[in-house]
């Protein structure tokens, strides 16, 4: 249960968490003042975690940061958690194969993360290919278990994005309910910065934006490519991350 329900009080402008896979992006993304800052490797799965040893890093070289660990789907998420660094702010976990509500909420409360660390639990927008539980259906299991943070995400990171998998309406309808429940919502799945600036005509605010692929430039062939799911296991790119900084700035208000 979170220490401290205020933190998920609405920020006054979106919010931005960028992936990382290692120090150097890391700060990086300190350095240009990113929110929230998330290790993940994103060669080996859609929340594949980083080594420990990354976390125990950054946690000593970046202390001010709020760090985020990606856990990776139920095995390795209760194989981790203990592991994340109590200075981290936030810890992610995949829904992917729990299919019952009741197995989703019994890993929840079952992760043995440092009671520092609050649990955002990730619901799938391509929840069919992820065999898992519906996105609607993991908020009104955050609400009840009087959680209050989620991100959706995609589980296939196939060029396909969050999207085109769920409507602007569809999104709006959940953005709704979870700004009335109080619950904060992170939007991410190879989402590209025109997609955002285009569903910020919406009357609705989500909490934050998370990106990896889009803030990234190929790192082997070094040519641009407009899928951020092909680009997400490149570098991190200071450029791109301060566009979507200043995208969210004039947006998010
Ligand atoms: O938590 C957010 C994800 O890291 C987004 O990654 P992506 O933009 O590559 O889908």
């Amino acid at each position: 249960m979170p220490a401290d329900s205020t933190l998920a009080a609405p920020p006054r402008r979106w919010q931005l968490l960028v992936s990382v896979r290692n120090l150097d992006e890391a700060k990086t993304a300190a350095a240009l003042g990113v929110d929230i800052i998330d290790f993940k490797e994103p060669r080996r799965g859609p929340l594949a975690p980083v080594d420990a040893a990354v976390w125990e890093a950054a946690a000593q070289a970046l202390p001010d940061a709020s760090l985020s660990a990606a856990l990776g789907e139920s095995d390795s998420a209760l194989r981790l958690a203990s592991r994340v660094p109590a200075t981290f702010r936030f810890a992610k976990v995949g829904p992917s194969g729990l299919r019952a509500a009741s197995d989703l909420t019994d890993l929840w409360s079952e992760l043995p993360l440092p009671a520092s660390v609050e649990l955002v639990p990730v619901a799938y927008a391509d929840a069919d290919t992820a065999a898992c539980v519906e996105v609607e259906q993991v908020l009104e299991l955050v609400i009840a278990a009087g959680r209050t943070r989620m991100l959706i995400d995609t589980f296939s990171k196939d060029g396909r994005s969050l999207f085109d998998h769920l409507t602007h309406d569809h999104l709006v309808r959940l953005l709704r309910r979870a700004n009335a429940a109080g619950v904060w919502v992170a939007l991410a799945g190879s989402v590209r910065l025109d997609q955002v600036a285009e569903f910020a005509e919406q009357p609705v605010v989500a909490g934050c934006w998370g990106v990896r692929g889009d803030v990234c430039v190929p790192s082997v062939d070094r040519v641009p490519s407009v899928n951020p799911a092909e680009r997400r296991a490149g570098q991190l790119d200071a450029d791109r991350v301060h566009a979507w900084m200043q995208t969210l700035q004039t947006h998010g208000n």
